[in-house]
């Protein structure tokens, strides 16, 4: 079961601002700029059943007729208890898992009219996913980690640059050739985001980024998708972080 709710009065005034087209603020050093599709992403009647097959799991029945709409430029949570089917619904709304009924619509296009070739290319080019702990490779700099997803293109030299102003954006240029085990937490996170940033992201899908987070450096997070909400980019979180939660424009609470 899912509830719809909108936020308090100044969340709502921050999402109506925000979803005039050509209202985005716009920083000087606008790394990532998302082509204006108003609902990048939208989940219809979507059912996670899970398990139930000969010889498998007990079924489980995670979430029944959930519908979100994404919108440009706007953060929406996906808030609820541990086990509530979070995750479940960011990996169905990033096509990486299918849903067992309901439609997922990408800039408009379902993908039950697409075969797996085309919804592999779509995601690359519309979808940065940030999973849970934002898993880095550990042999790699923060900077190489950034450039990974510009690997199978041959697009590493061509997107240098744009790492290097990612990692800046994230606060750490004077990080760059650190690997992940000389990070914090924290920092490890924000890399992860700006590696789902390198190929021009228009949804930044983010799995529990503030988990195990300290309040400072979770704000910091926070602060960084909200920079990244103000170029026109759709982020879709998963959290039960009130701050997060507080800070979204739209909210889903599962029960
Ligand atoms: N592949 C799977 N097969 C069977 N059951 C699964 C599978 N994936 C998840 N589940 C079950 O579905 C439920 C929802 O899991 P999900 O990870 O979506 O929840 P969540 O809200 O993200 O949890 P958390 O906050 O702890 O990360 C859980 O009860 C889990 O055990």
């Amino acid at each position: 079961m899912t509830n719809e709710l909108n936020l308090d009065r100044e969340a709502h005034d921050r999402m109506t601002a925000s979803t005039r087209r050509g209202a985005h603020k716009t920083r000087a050093n606008t790394i990532v700029k998302a082509t204006d599709h108003a609902t990048p992403l939208e989940l219809s009647n979507i059912t996670i059943h899970y398990g139930g097959g000969k010889g498998g799991a007990e079924p489980v029945n995670v979430v029944d007729d959930f519908n979100m709409t994404l919108h440009a430029g706007e953060m929406h949570c996906v808030a609820g208890r541990s086990g509530s089917g979070k995750t479940s619904i960011l990996t169905v709304g990033a096509g990486l898992t299918l849903p067992t009924s309901g439609r997922v619509f990408w800039e408009g296009d379902s993908l039950e009219t697409m075969g797996d070739d085309e919804i592999a290319d779509r995601r690359r080019a519309l979808i940065g996913y940030v999973d849970q702990g934002g898993a880095l490779i550990d042999g790699m700099s923060a900077l190489e980690n950034v450039l990974l997803p510009a690997v199978p293109d041959g697009e590493v030299e061509k997107r240098r640059d744009m790492a290097k102003d990612l990692l800046d954006l994230v606060g750490l240029g004077r990080r760059m050739r650190h690997r992940p085990a000389q990070l914090s937490g924290g920092e490890r996170q924000r890399v992860a985001i700006a590696r789902a940033l390198i190929l021009g992201t228009r949804v930044l899908v983010v799995d529990e980024p503030t988990a195990s987070l300290d309040r400072a450096a979770a704000n910091r997070i926070i602060s960084i998708l909200k920079d990244t909400t103000s170029d026109g980019i759709a982020v879709l979180v998963a959290s039960h972080d009130h701050e997060l939660v507080r800070q979204s424009d739209t909210l889903t609470e599962l029960i």
